[in-house]
């Protein structure tokens, strides 16, 4: 079954389109990498998804329930300000969120929170760093024992050993349970060793959706005289030129002709690549 889908979905604040004709359909039991530049619109997706927010056009559905006013039983969000009660200790925080949920598991949380380091069960949400709000938040959201689990920025506030436990913890999950998450990040690195799939928006459009082995074996970097550019067959994506040498980002090139190197590209220079293209597209001149 299809976790998420999205159907010709936008959301305008005001004059303005945070998200525009968004249209895909995500992998069950997979991680997806959500990424794209400040402003691209994935806070505005993920809180959609959530049913935070009412998109102005088109319809998302959460497991073939278009989701309408409120959080899909099956969903679990983690919302970019982890929003917790600054007065409530640790447990007493997790005894609320207990009380809350239909569907919880205490096991799993205390699991969760077992498997992060430096999380004082007796210390109030206010007197916590960022990154431990952060590990309380996850573990909060798998308490709800989620098939969909949605991450806004889960890595950002997280320390390089915080992330590594955070980034194990969703591979279990996924691998364990079979949950499907979609994570928002502009850690590329870190993304690439957890994701299977990825979905690039920028100006609120999808630029890119498909599995990640599959997307970059379809890329090529073209490296070569710029005055040459007529011989690399493929369509070109991106380019950034110097006088003498032209980089190019292709998409199904053919063999490289002579006098040019061929790479296949990494997460990052993909994901520049589509966002220069990206850039260009919007500040050429229209008419
Ligand atoms: N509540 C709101 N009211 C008005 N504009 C909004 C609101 N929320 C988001 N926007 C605008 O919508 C656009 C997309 O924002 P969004 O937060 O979804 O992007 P993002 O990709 O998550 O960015 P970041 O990586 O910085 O978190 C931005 O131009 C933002 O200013």
């Amino acid at each position: 079954m299809i976790p998420l889908s999205a159907d010709s979905v936008g959301k305008r604040y005001r004059s303005h389109w945070a998200v525009r004709d968004c249209t895909f359909a995500l992998p069950e039991g997979k991680v997806i990498a959500l990424v794209g530049p400040n402003g691209a619109g994935k806070s505005t997706l993920l809180r959609m998804a959530a049913g935070l927010v009412r998109p102005t056009a088109g319809e998302l559905e959460v497991f073939g329930t278009p989701v309408r006013g409120g959080t899909h039983p099956d969903v679990s969000f983690l919302a970019q300000n982890r929003p917790l009660y600054s007065d409530l200790t640790v447990r007493e925080t997790v005894r609320v969120a207990a009380a809350m949920n239909d569907r919880w598991s205490a096991e799993r949380v205390q699991e969760v929170l077992g498997l992060q380091a430096g999380v004082d069960h007796g210390a109030k949400i206010r007197t916590l760093s960022a990154g431990t709000r952060t590990q309380v938040a996850i573990a909060l959201a798998l308490g709800r024992l989620p098939r969909l689990l949605l991450l806004d920025e889960p890595l950002s506030d997280l320390d390089p050993l915080a992330r590594d436990e955070t980034l194990r913890i969703i591979m279990a999950e996924v691998a364990d349970r079979g949950t499907t998450v979609v994570m928002s990040s502009h850690l590329l690195a870190d993304l690439r060793e957890v994701c299977d799939h990825m979905l690039l928006v920028d100006e609120g459009r999808v630029q890119v959706d498909g599995d990640i082995e599959e997307v970059l074996a379809r890329h090529r970097i073209l490296v070569g005289p710029a005055a040459d550019e007529s011989a690399v067959a493929g369509t070109l994506v991106s380019a950034t030129r110097t006088q003498r040498q032209a980089t190019l980002l292709l998409k199904d090139s053919g063999p490289a002709p002579q006098g040019w190197t061929d790479a296949e590209p990494d997460l990052e220079s993909l994901v520049m690549g589509y966002l220069r293209a990206s850039r260009a597209r919007s500040s050429a001149p229209r008419g």
